[in-house]
């Protein structure tokens, strides 16, 4: 019998490929245009992606994909509603990456407090800038987590093992979730007011587009850090350039951006915003175990047996059940 075609579109660990390759003929062809994807794509029964191929509705209308798999959380590339109605299955690998976009946050947090990329691009430089680098510390401070699911969680609980108060805001945790971790819950608002640094960890949906925009810097403590490793659509980054020119915002840590790979972005000119290239997944240890849930799932797919993360459909409310 034939096997079914499957094009692994973004960098894949070996340990996926190979159990992709038991089953299926495996082509891995990475960073393909819109024009390219849409020549090549009725050839394939799945496409596996990351963050960087966007699979549009016109990719996927010009298709016979029976399943579409992101080998990561955060399915924001993928037109799902396109997919939806053409009975394409959706499914993600949400369970492989959390640790590692949790450590990768924490990270950024001291770095931001500390100014450690400042002060190590600052000796390069042959300086010794020792006055310069007055910096906070994290304990006792208020941490804001917007968004309290796999990521936001694993953080809260780090940041509270640091002595951190920790607040959350989540509409759609249980509040059971909240009293677990032991970690106050609040309305956006109230949480922008009281913190002294926020992170995020929402998906980038409609909803959260724009969550934080000119109203929310507003209300914000004077000195507040913003780290975002979530998505770059979920701040307006005119607005948070505005509020880190004024000085409201005293510094920012971003992983991800609106536009990726963000070419010319006047954030990254600032000395107060450190960044790093959409690596919040990027550990060995993350890639290995995507790359194996993400095979397993459209394998699954094509065999027409029930998977674990179908993400078609995934309104607010079922978000909810899916989450806690
Ligand atoms: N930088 C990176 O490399 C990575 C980024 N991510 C991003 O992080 C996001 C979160 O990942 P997980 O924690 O695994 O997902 P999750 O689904 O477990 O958690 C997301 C949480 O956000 C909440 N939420 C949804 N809309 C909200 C709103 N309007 N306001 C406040 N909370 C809201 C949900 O209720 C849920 O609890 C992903 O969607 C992805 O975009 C994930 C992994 C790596
Ligand atoms: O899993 C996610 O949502 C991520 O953002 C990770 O992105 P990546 O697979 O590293 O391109």
């Amino acid at each position: 019998m034939t096997k079914r075609k499957v094009l692994v579109a973004d960098k894949l660990s070996e340990e996926g490929i190979n159990i992709l390759q038991k089953e299926l003929e495996v082509e891995v062809k990475t960073g393909l245009k819109e024009d390219e994807l849409v020549k090549i794509i009725k050839n394939y029964d799945a496409l596996i992606v990351r963050s960087a191929t966007k699979v549009t509705r016109r990719i996927i209308e010009n298709s016979y994909l029976k399943v579409i798999g992101r080998a990561g959380v955060g399915v924001d590339n993928i037109d799902v509603d396109a997919a939806t109605e053409r009975g394409i299955l959706v499914v993600n690998a949400p369970f492989s990456n959390t640790i590692a976009a949790c450590e990768l946050t924490l990270g950024l947090m001291f770095s931001l407090v500390r100014n450690i990329p400042q002060a190590n691009q600052s000796i390069k430089e042959g300086k010794w800038e020792k006055n310069k680098f007055l910096g906070l510390e994290l304990y006792k401070k208020t941490l804001g987590v917007i968004g309290l699911g796999r990521i936001g969680k694993e953080v809260a609980i780090r940041a509270k093992g640091l002595g951190m108060n920790v607040v959350g805001y989540d509409p759609y945790i249980a509040k059971s979730t909240a009293a677990q971790i032991k970690i106050k819950m609040a309305n956006l608002d109230e949480l922008l007011k009281v913190s002294d640094i926020i992170t995020l960890h929402t998906p980038l949906t409609k909803d959260t587009y724009h969550l934080i925009d000119f109203r929310e810097f507003e209300i914000m403590k004077k000195g507040v850090y913003i780290i975002n490793c979530a998505r770059g659509g979920i701040i307006n980054e005119r607005a948070l350039y505005d509020n880190l020119i004024n000085q409201k915002v005293a510094g920012c840590a971003l992983d991800v951006f609106e536009n990726e790979p963000p070419e010319d972005n006047p954030l990254l000119k600032l000395p107060n915003v450190i960044a790093t290239p959409h690596i919040g997944a990027s550990t060995k240890e993350a890639q290995k175990m995507v790359s194996i849930e993400i095979a397993e799932e459209v394998i699954k797919a094509l065999k027409g047996e029930p998977v674990r993360s179908c993400v078609n459909a995934l309104t607010n409310s079922l978000q909810k059940e899916y989450t806690i």
